[in-house]
Order: C-alpha cells, then sequence, then structure tokens
C-alpha cells in the first residue's frame, strides 16, 4: 500500500465498526462492508448520526467494496480468526490488483499469520498482520497496535495506524516488530498477560470477598484506591467498576448474578502453547488459562465442594500485603511475556524491540498500566541476564514485595482459598533466586531408568551414575 492507497475495511462487529468510525473521524476516506448486508446500512446511519459519514462508502458485499476502490487498495479484515479469515481471503484474492495489501486486524495465531504470509505474498499481494487492543472504546478512540509485515507494508500504512492509534505524552502507540507473523506474536503475548493480570485481579477480589467477608463493592473501592498508587492500570480501573455495579434486576451486586465460567477465544492459549513449544514456561499465564478452563468445570467443582468440604478458613490480611502480592504478581506476568517475547524473537529472527514493545502498551491497550514506562526504562538499560525482574526497578519491588506475596499465598493455601496465578508467581520467584535446586535428582532418575547421563559438576558430560553397579 502507498500513502494514497484506498482504504476499505470488512466485519462491521465489535471493533470493526468502532475501528472505522475512529479511521473516519481522524479523516481518512474508508469503504466498508460487512457479511451480513443490513449491517451496512445500520453501520452507515451510525456514522451518519455521528456526523462522519462524508467520506464513507458502504458496499453490499466484498466484490462490489472492492470495485469501487481505486487501486491500490489495503483491506483491513475485522472478523474473527481461523477459518473466516481464509474463507475471506480466497474470496477477496480474485478481485485484487497487485500492489494491493490485505491487513488481518484481528487476533490470529502468528504461526497461520506466517503461512497467509507466504501464500498472499506469493500472489503479488501485500499482507500485514496487525494485533489491535483495547476493545471497543480503544478501537473507537484509538487502540494499541501492533504491526507484522515487511517494512515496505509498514511504510505504506504508517500514517493511517499511527494516525489512529492511541497516544501517550502524543507518541503513537503503533509500531512495526517485524515480518509476517511478529505483530500477531507481540498482540498474542498481550492477551497471555491479559489473562495473567485478569486472573491474579481475580484471585485478589476472591481472598478478600470470600476469605475476608468483603462484600463486592467494599473490594471495589479498595480497587479504586489501589488504582491511585503502584497498581494503576486499566484492568484494575475496570475492576473497581465492576465490583461496584449492582444488577439492574435484583439490586444486589452485578458479579453476583454471573456465571462462574470465564470464555476465552485462543489467544491466553496460544500464549502458553508457544510458550512450552519454545522451551520457556510462562506459569503465571499458564495458571491462568487452567483457571479459566476449570472455571467452566461448574458441575464437576460443585460435586469436589461437596465431596471434600474444604474449610476455607478465615483470612485477616493486610490490605498493603495484598496491593503488594499483586503487584508482584503482575511483575511476574508481564516479564514472563516478555521472556516469550525474547525465545520468539530468536527463533524466528524477529529482532523485537522490547522497550517499543512496552511504549506501545503504555496506552490504548488492556494491559495499559503504571509499570510499563519503568519496565521500557529497563529494556533501554543494562538487564542483567536479560531478565526484566532482575533489573534495578524490579529487583527493589520484588525485594520489598516478596514477603507480602509470600504471607498472602501462604495465608491462601492454609485457608483453601485457590490461588494458582498468585501462588504461580511466588513459585516462579523462589525457583529464581535458588542457585542450587534439585534438578539433579531428575537428572539422576533420567540416568538410572534411561541411561540418559548427565553433567558432572566439574563440566565432564555425558556421565553415568553408579546405580547399574
Ligand atoms: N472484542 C474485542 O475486545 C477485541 C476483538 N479483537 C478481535 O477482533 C476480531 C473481531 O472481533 P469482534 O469485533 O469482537 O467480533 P464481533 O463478533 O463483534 O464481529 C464479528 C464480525 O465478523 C463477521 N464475521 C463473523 N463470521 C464471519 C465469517 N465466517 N466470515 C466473514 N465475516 C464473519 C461478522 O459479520 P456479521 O455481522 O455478518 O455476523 C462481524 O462483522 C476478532 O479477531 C477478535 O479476536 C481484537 C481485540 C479486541
Ligand atoms: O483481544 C482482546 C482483548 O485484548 C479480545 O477482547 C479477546 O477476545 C480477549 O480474549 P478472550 O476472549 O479469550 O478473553
Amino acid at each position: 500500500m502507498t500513502e494514497s492507497a484506498t482504504l476499505g475495511l470488512f466485519g462491521l462487529g465489535t471493533m470493526g465498526s468502532a475501528l472505522s468510525l475512529n479511521i473516519l473521524e481522524k479523516g481518512f476516506s474508508l469503504h466498508v462492508t460487512n457479511l451480513e448486508t443490513e449491517v451496512v446500512g445500520e453501520f452507515v446511519k451510525e456514522a451518519e448520526d455521528a456526523g462522519l459519514a462524508e467520506n464513507l462508502h458502504g458496499a453490499d458485499d466484498l466484490a462490489k467494496m472492492v470495485a469501487a476502490m481505486a487501486p491500490p487498495r489495503a483491506i483491513i479484515l475485522m472478523i474473527p480468526s481461523g477459518a473466516p479469515v481464509d474463507e475471506t481471503i480466497e474470496k477477496l484474492l480474485p478481485h485484487l490488483a497487485k500492489g494491493d495489501t490485505i491487513i488481518d486486524a484481528g487476533n490470529a495465531d502468528f504461526h497461520v499469520t506466517r503461512r497467509r504470509t507466504a501464500e498472499v505474498e506469493a500472489q503479488g499481494f501485500t499482507y500485514i498482520g496487525m494485533g489491535v487492543s483495547g476493545g471497543e472504546d480503544g478501537a473507537r478512540h484509538g487502540p494499541a497496535m501492533m504491526v507484522g509485515g515487511s517494512p515496505a507494508a509498514w511504510s505504506g500504512i504508517r500514517d493511517v495506524i499511527e494516525g489512529i492509534a492511541a497516544k501517550f505524552e502524543g507518541s503513537p502507540c503503533a509500531d512495526h516488530f517485524g515480518p509476517d507473523g511478529a505483530g500477531h506474536f507481540v498482540k498474542t503475548v498481550h492477551n497471555g498477560i491479559e489473562y495473567a493480570d485478569m486472573q491474579l485481579i481475580a484471585e485478589t477480589y476472591g481472598l478478600m470477598r470470600n476469605g475476608q467477608g468483603q462484600s463486592p463493592s467494599e473490594v471495589g473501592e479498595v480497587f479504586e484506591r489501589w488504582n491511585k498508587g503502584v497498581l494503576e492500570s486499566y484492568l484494575v480501573e475496570i475492576t473497581a467498576k465492576v465490583l461496584q455495579a449492582s444488577d439492574t434486576e435484583t439490586g444486589g451486586p452485578a458479579v453476583d448474578v454471573i456465571v462462574d465460567a470465564a470464555g476465552q477465544k485462543g489467544t491466553g492459549r496460544w500464549t502458553a502453547i508457544e510458550a512450552v513449544r519454545l522451551g520457556q514456561s510462562a506459569n503465571v499465564i499458564e495458571a491462568a488459562v487452567a483457571a479459566r478452563a476449570w472455571s467452566s468445570e461448574g458441575e464437576a467443582r460443585a460435586a469436589g465442594s461437596a465431596i471434600f468440604d474444604a474449610p476455607r478458613g478465615d483470612l485477616e490480611l493486610d490490605e498493603a500485603d495484598l496491593e503488594a502480592a499483586l503487584l508482584v504478581g503482575r511483575i511476574v506476568s508481564y516479564a514472563q511475556g516478555f521472556r516469550i517475547l525474547d525465545a520468539a524473537s530468536a527463533e524466528y529472527d524477529w529482532s523485537i524491540d522490547y522497550a517499543r514493545v512496552a511504549e506501545v502498551w503504555r496506552a490504548g491497550c488492556i494491559i495499559r498500566s503504571s509499570l510499563l514506562g519503568d519496565i521500557a526504562a529497563a529494556f533501554r538499560g543494562d538487564l542483567p541476564e536479560g531478565q526484566l525482574i532482575f533489573s534495578e526497578t524490579f529487583a527493589k519491588l520484588i525485594s520489598e514485595g516478596l514477603p507480602a506475596l509470600r504471607r498472602v499465598v501462604g495465608a491462601a493455601v492454609a485457608g483453601g482459598h485457590a490461588v494458582p496465578a498468585l501462588a504461580s508467581a511466588l513459585g516462579f520467584l523462589d525457583t529464581m533466586r535458588t542457585k542450587r535446586g534439585t534438578a539433579d535428582v531428575i537428572q539422576a532418575q533420567r540416568d538410572f531408568f534411561g541411561h540418559h547421563g548427565f553433567v558432572r559438576i566439574d563440566g565432564r558430560r555425558d556421565q553415568h551414575g553408579p546405580w547399574w553397579d
């Protein structure tokens, strides 16, 4: 796409319609269409009502939209990941001309984005995989955007993307992170961290609600206070709001009428799978994915609560301890996200700029928080062993908060409260501060049953133990 490319968008759902209004508001012309045609008319009416329809062209279907667009064209897809994207690309390709660009702006498995990039570009078109974060409000008023594609593809869309992106102190929260799947992978890891942070917040809520008998609105007030301090973030802000909301039918807390089964569309799972595939572990993110899966087993959990009748001891935790525990958990989840980015960047030769990732996440996206400026600064400075948790700033915060995390997890475990993500953060930190661990025993076991050999402490490799004598 060049600067003069005609812009189109397919998929006027929650994200696509909000992003379209954002694009129009920033003064760009836009062609739109949707699978269900009547949605197009509804959207055009919405844009007219908002005074944003001057540069808008609605079309009944994809073929008509492409025909109405002067080449070169750049067509944004904002539709569910997987088969819908493949089917849409297949429908789109016969109508495109050389030099046209397809931008998949939905969430996508980056392996699939790599495959699509190769297939589409082999036919002479340009393909961009772009992660967009910020939910509906972000898409409407300025999301964070993570772009993957060739440098030429990025330079062709840069003006539009930076124009519609969230701004942090005037700087656009959008950047190009590498070729093909790099942008979608950065977005996937963003979502993995999102899962972890949401789970850590939910566990902290649970300790106050179930362990200390605080009402949702009381806990909401605690989160509201925390949002003015070190935990300042979008997710803590919205948690304070949802916990203080009342159900319009019962008048009781809104959260109490919601079934405790978390949905998941796949991005958290993709992050965990990729971490393990890359020989990593992001155990806080993995715990969050697991917790969502277990949450959907409501009937089994109900049966388990009757069989084990586990006592849920009364907790008396300091609010400051809970705040510090949540902060340390959050730091670990960010750190684990960046460890996966690092492993993938090495594996796929992406050279991802981690400081820029942190900067792009400072506004517009779901995991924006006051920590991200410090994370960017840490990546620009000296990072011992390349580990975010060892940077001066974060080592200090972790050292200060670790005793509180230990007290919170200890009390929760003793009282029978499930805190898989908080406990995982503690397990990770305790492991990472243990000079000599217990994998010597694992190596001995492997050698015993499988002749796998081990490295002696003097450096000699392929050694065997005395077990078979
Ligand atoms: N909601 C969010 O907070 C965020 C979502 N995303 C991603 O953005 C993308 C869109 O999500 P969202 O707007 O929430 O989804 P919605 O369900 O609100 O909208 C989905 C859109 O995709 C269209 N669609 C559905 N199935 C097909 C298909 N088989 N072929 C072509 N078009 C189809 C729908 O058309 P129709 O109207 O005809 O049904 C609709 O326009 C997804 O990839 C999602 O993961 C990314 C960041 C945040
Ligand atoms: O990308 C997003 C936010 O960043 C989407 O809202 C996504 O749907 C969230 O994931 P899940 O539906 O699995 O909770």
